[in-house]
């Protein structure tokens, strides 16, 4: 694996994803009413874009955050913690808002958004067990050790029979 805290891949497909996110709506569903949805960028556009329809908001703005970067060192498939870099911000507590995000891996972004936006709920579709606490409300929790693989991050590629493979 490129990254030794990885060991395990979890290869997620639009069909599970957007099953999650609605499993998620029906959640939150129950403890609104939302004034709208914060995102964060850009893993939470993909869920947002499902919760927004299916709980009729129309308001939604954006965190722009990035922390994650591909590993130089590997022929890098999964990505390493950088320190976080906050491109564009929102006005005001967050209160009445749903704050989304794809995941909570550390729960480093999560912390540093939920200090800007203390107020709001925040929910996710996955959550590793670092990262449990700060969010409000997950989906599918996973252990640390994998790596959550997103189907806007992959690509159709043939794939070898097992018994002409090396490893
Ligand atoms: O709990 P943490 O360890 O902080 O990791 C979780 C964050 O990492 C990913 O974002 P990333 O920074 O890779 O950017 P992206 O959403 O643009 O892909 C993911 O979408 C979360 O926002
Ligand atoms: N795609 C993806 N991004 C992450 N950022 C932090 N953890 C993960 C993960 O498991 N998958
Ligand atoms: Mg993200």
């Amino acid at each position: 694996m490129p990254n030794q805290t990885y060991s395990m891949d979890y290869p997620v497909s639009w069909e599970e994803i957007h099953r999650n996110a609605r499993v998620l709506a029906l959640r939150l569903l129950d403890k609104g009413p939302w004034k709208g949805l914060i995102v964060i960028t850009r893993g939470g556009l993909v869920p947002a874009a499902v919760i927004a329809r299916e709980l009729n908001i129309r308001l939604i703005d954006t965190v722009c955050v990035a922390s994650y970067k591909a590993d130089e060192n590997d022929d890098a498939t999964a990505s390493v913690q950088g320190d976080i870099e906050l491109i564009k911000s929102v006005e005001g507590d967050g209160e009445g808002m749903l704050l989304i995000d794809d995941l909570v891996d550390t729960g480093k972004t999560a912390r540093y958004v939920r200090e800007m936006l203390p107020k709001a709920h925040f929910a996710t579709i996955y959550a590793k067990p670092a990262g449990v606490a700060v969010v409000d409300t997950f989906i599918t929790e996973v252990s640390q050790d994998t790596w959550i693989r997103f189907p806007w991050d992959m690509e159709y590629t043939f794939s070898t029979p097992l018994a002409e493979r090396d490893d």
